[in-house]
């Protein structure tokens, strides 16, 4: 009986103004999963961690995506048995379900002998995102199979751009209040005007181009997120504080990861990253807020086997 072990990277999706479009995968923190192939059409789901999540195939966001790939493969005799050790907390921000899904689409995918593609497995992955948030977005689930940053070009068709991996420390804190994406999506405007959209992608180009460039201060200029920031950051105790003492503290920018409640900020060194966590943890401990605080590399790899 063939098996596999992976570690599944954590993600920030949107980075700040593209919104469902780009995302980066993270060091820490990071999810374990383990699969067994097996000889009969069953998908059996193991959590090994503590947050009650439903091991029904059909309930668990790795369960549905595996579902869907024996859909694809009918006739076939076979099953996967998945062991979930889970690190991201759901409902993080930092791609909880999406690490689940990714890697549940690519644990089936190395047991078969790689046989889809990475767009096939960024299609499968989707339906995860669907069960966690009523939305099949993929800024997630690309950064966590390609690595580093990924753009989402589109997803229908699916035109996914690995951009690159810039040399950049990301401090994330994770303060204990929750934001489910699905609220966090629904809280959004329908509309907007024609002046912020044209912010906006300004904002998304100079921030494609920055990465590209190598260009902190490009980078640093086009973290500004005109449409969803303003809505969600209410959600989020502290969020102004934290991103203005952050800056001071001499990180480049940033804002909320993915739909929140964590938020993350870039900085060109290690020594700023740890200086911005501290704060972070700092800034939430004053007003009794349990929260977590990384430093991480951008991941350059996704999904690693062990
Ligand atoms: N394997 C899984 N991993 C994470 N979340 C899951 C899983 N299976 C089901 N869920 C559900 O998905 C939701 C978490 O998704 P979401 O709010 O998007 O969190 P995150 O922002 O961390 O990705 C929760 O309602 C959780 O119960
Ligand atoms: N683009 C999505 C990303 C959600 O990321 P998550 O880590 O909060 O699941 C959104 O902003 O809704």
């Amino acid at each position: 009986m063939k098996n596999i072990k992976l570690q599944v990277p954590g993600t920030v999706a949107n980075l700040v103004c593209g919104f469902d479009i780009l995302g980066m995968a993270l060091n820490e923190p990071f999810d374990e999963m383990e699969f067994k192939l097996l000889d009969e059409r069953k998908i059996i789901i193991h959590h090994e961690d503590k947050f009650h999540l439903p091991t029904e195939p059909e309930k668990n966001v790795a369960g549905v995506v595996l579902l869907k790939i024996l859909e694809k493969l009918e006739n076939q005799n076979i099953g996967f048995e998945v062991t979930i050790n889970k690190k991201i907390k759901p409902g993080s921000g930092l791609g909880s379900s999406a690490a689940s899904a990714a890697g549940a689409a690519f644990g089936a995918n190395e047991l078969l002998g790689n046989i889809f593609s990475k767009e096939e497995l960024v299609y499968f992955a989707m339906f995860g995102e669907e069960l966690a948030s009523g939305s099949r977005h993929a800024d997630n689930i690309a950064p966590c199979l390609f690595g580093g940053i990924t753009l989402v070009k589109s997803s229908e068709p699916m035109d996914i751009i690995p951009l690159s991996s810039p040399d950049l420390y990301v401090s994330a804190v994770h303060p204990q209040v929750e934001v489910k994406t699905s609220d966090a999506r629904q809280i959004l405007k329908k509309n907007i005007q024609m002046k912020d959209a044209v912010k906006q992608w300004g904002n998304v180009a100079g921030l494609v181009a920055g990465i590209l460039k190598n260009d902190n201060q490009l980078i640093s200029r086009s973290l500004e997120d005109v449409l969803v920031e303003p809505v969600r950051s209410i959600l989020i105790p502290k969020f102004d504080e934290v991103k203005k003492q952050s800056l001071v503290l001499g990180a480049l920018g940033g804002g909320i990861s993915g739909s929140g409640p964590s938020i993350f900020m870039l900085s060109e060194t290690k020594e700023i990253a740890e200086k911005v966590a501290e704060n972070m943890r700092k800034i939430y401990n004053e007003i009794g807020i349990e929260n977590f605080v990384y430093v991480s590399k951008i991941n350059d790899q996704g999904i690693r086997i062990v």
